[in-house]
C-alpha cells in the first residue's frame, strides 16, 4: 500500500498510536514536504522510500522528536509528543546513518553502555545480530557491516514501542539482512511500530510504504 501526502492513511484515529497530522518541513529555504499525514496502529510498519534529498531522514528526525516541523504535529495516541518530549524519547529508539558506538569499548561493552541505560541483557542483543565472536573485539576494528550489525543489536536489548530506522541495512550481506527478519518482527508482535527509511528491501512483511 502507499500512503500519500493525502489526509490520514493507515488505521483509523480510533486504532492510531503513531500519527503525523498535516507535517511541512522546510530546510534552508526549501520546503522539503508538507500536508504530510498518515496514522499506524500497533504493529504496523511504513517504510519511507524516495529519492536522494526527498526527506526521508528528515521526517524520521521529526518523528522523534530532534525536529520540529514548521507546520502540523506528531501524536502517540492523539496526544501531541512535543507537549512531553522526554516521554516520547523513551518510547522511541532511533538508528541514525550514524552508528553512534564507542569506538574504544568492546562490542559487549558497548551493548553493556546501552543495557545501563535501558536496561536488557547484552547476551541475547549479540546473538540476534551474529555478534557473540567479536564480542570481546573493539568497536573500532569492526568493519563496516559489523558495526552496523552493532548498532542494531541496541534494538533488542529492551523494548521500546517505536523503532525509527534509517537505512537500518546499509553495508549488511544477505545474512544480516535476513537475521534481522525475526528482530523486526518480534518488535511488531510486541505491538511496537516500526518507520524506516530505505533504498533497499527490508524484510518487512506487510508494510505500508510512504513514498516521499
Ligand atoms: N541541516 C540542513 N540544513 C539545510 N538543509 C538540509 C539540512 N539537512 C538536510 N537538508 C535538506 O533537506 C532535504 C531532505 O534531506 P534528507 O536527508 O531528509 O533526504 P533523504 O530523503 O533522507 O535523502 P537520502 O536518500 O539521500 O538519504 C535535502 O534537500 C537536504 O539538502
Amino acid at each position: 500500500m502507499t500512503a500519500g501526502n493525502g489526509p490520514w492513511t493507515g488505521a483509523g484515529l480510533a486504532e492510531s498510536v503513531l500519527a503525523a497530522r498535516d507535517l511541512s518541513c522546510i530546510r534552508g529555504e526549501r520546503a522539503v514536504f508538507a500536508g504530510l499525514s498518515f496514522a499506524l496502529p500497533e504493529g504496523a510498519a511504513l517504510v519511507l522510500t524516495g529519492a536522494n534529498g526527498a526527506g526521508k531522514s528528515t521526517l524520521l528526525r521529526i518523528l522523534a522528536g530532534l525536529l520540529r516541523p514548521a507546520e502540523g504535529a506528531v501524536l502517540w495516541r492523539g496526544e501531541d509528543t512535543s507537549a512531553d518530549p522526554a516521554a516520547h524519547a523513551r518510547r522511541l529508539r532511533y538508528l541514525s546513518h550514524q552508528d553512534a558506538l564507542k569506538p574504544a569499548l568492546t562490542v559487549a561493552e558497548n551493548l553493556s553502555f546501552f543495557a545501563s541505560l535501558w536496561g536488557g541483557a547484552v547476551a541475547p542483543a549479540l546473538a540476534a545480530m551474529a555478534l557473540t565472536p567479536l564480542a570481546d573485539l573493539p568497536a573500532r576494528v569492526l568493519s563496516s557491516g559489523q558495526k552496523r550489525r552493532l548498532a542494531l543489536a541496541r534494538l533488542v536489548l529492551a523494548p521500546a514501542s517505536l523503532w525509527l530506522l534509517d537505512e537500518p541495512t546499509t553495508g549488511l550481506d544477505a545474512a544480516s539482512v535476513e537475521r534481522l527478519g525475526p528482530v523486526l518482527a518480534a518488535h511488531r508482535a510486541a505491538g511496537g511500530i516500526v518507520v524506516a527509511a530505505t533504498h533497499l528491501p527490508l524484510p518487512l512483511p506487510d508494510a505500508r510504504e510512504l513514498r516521499l
